[in-house]
């Protein structure tokens, strides 16, 4: 059998900067603490809720202050990381080395909901320039075009990463011996699809243009799509956007009119945006409405929400057209 390429040798064939190299080698390091965790489960004293209610007034579970803790911890050990930002925190966090040239953000537990139920949760991570060595929250935001680099980590059945740096996305399963083995060489999107994902509890608060989109969907091979649609909502976009890449469909997060001033429910800096770079690589499309890209939203602020509609590229054109 021949040897599988690990992650070491994928960035070095990438040419990356070393820095950038070290920087997704220390969080993907990290995502692999964060596995041991979630598969300790109550075992470790993961379950559960913290008793915290964080900077976007949702509670906080045990899970996510543990996985904070990880990729801070080991972020901010690593020479190239410059600062971090994370859902979970109010602010950003410089380092305290002088060094760092990558802003690193992310969402350290994704998909919250599903810790106490054992479904699958996930990390995300998107990685920035640093102006500077002493970053401050303004040098953060930086619309998603400037990523250099974003991954996540699935822990499903498999634990897997998904990494972009610009050059195509790669995936790696992780081995029993800790390992970040190339499984999924080059991931695409196929351009259409016959799946959707959303909330469908949510479906009397959405907009018109996504009631529409969706009904048609819904009347399959009998409306004017013409086709019979299947649909599937994990509740952890980690895990939606996963399959996507690996199958095709759409997610949809979309705004709706129960908080009429708040975009959306998920976060541009550390879900929009490292999202939409790996879909994009992959030849599908991130918008937040069927037309905007997200990688083109400019940021106003660190925890900013944001309507999301990203998948299979002829697909989400219908979502734009409906
Ligand atoms: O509760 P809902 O409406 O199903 O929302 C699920 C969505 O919320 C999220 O769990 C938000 O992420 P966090 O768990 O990081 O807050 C997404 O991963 C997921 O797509
Ligand atoms: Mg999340
Ligand atoms: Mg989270």
């Amino acid at each position: 059998m021949t040897a599988r390429t690990d992650l070491a040798a994928h960035l070095a064939s990438l040419a990356l900067p070393q820095a950038l190299s070290q920087t997704l080698t220390a969080a993907a390091a990290a995502c692999v603490e964060i596995r041991k965790i979630v598969s300790g489960g109550a075992l470790v004293g993961a379950l559960g809720a913290s008793g915290v209610v964080n900077v976007q007034d949702e509670e906080q579970k045990k899970l996510d202050v543990i996985s904070n803790d990880v990729l801070t911890d080991m972020l901010l050990a690593c020479p190239a990381v410059a600062g971090v930002a994370s859902e979970e925190m109010d602010t950003v966090q410089p380092a305290t080395n002088p060094t760092g040239e990558y802003l690193v953000l992310f969402d350290p537990l994704d998909g919250s909901s599903n810790i106490d139920i054992n479904a699958p949760v996930g990390t995300i991570v998107s990685v920035l320039k640093a102006p500077s060595a002493t970053p401050t929250e303004a040098d953060f935001l930086q619309s998603g075009r400037h990523q250099v680099a974003a991954l996540y980590a699935v822990y499903g059945g498999q634990t897997m990463l998904v990494l972009t740096t610009g050059q195509g996305v790669a995936g790696f399963t992780l081995s029993h011996d800790g390992q970040w083995l190339m499984t999924h060489e080059r991931i695409t999107v196929p351009a259409d699809t016959k799946e959707f994902a959303i909330n469908m509890s949510n479906q009397r608060h959405w907009a018109e243009s996504v009631q529409r989109y969706i009904d048609g969907c819904l009347q399959g091979a009998d409306g004017p799509r013409g086709k019979n649609f299947n649909m599937r909502w994990v509740a952890a976009m980690v895990a939606d956007v996963h399959r996507i890449l690996m199958r095709g469909g759409v997610f949809l997060y979309p705004w709706d009119k129960r908080e009429p001033n708040k975009p959306g429910k998920l976060r541009l800096m550390y879900e929009g945006n490292p999202m939409a770079f790996l879909i994009e690589q992959a030849g599908g499309k991130a918008t937040t409405d069927g037309k905007q890209a997200i990688l083109d939203v400019t940021p106003t602020e660190l925890h900013q929400r944001i309507p999301v509609a990203l998948g299979s590229a002829n697909e989400v054109d219908q979502i734009a057209a409906a």
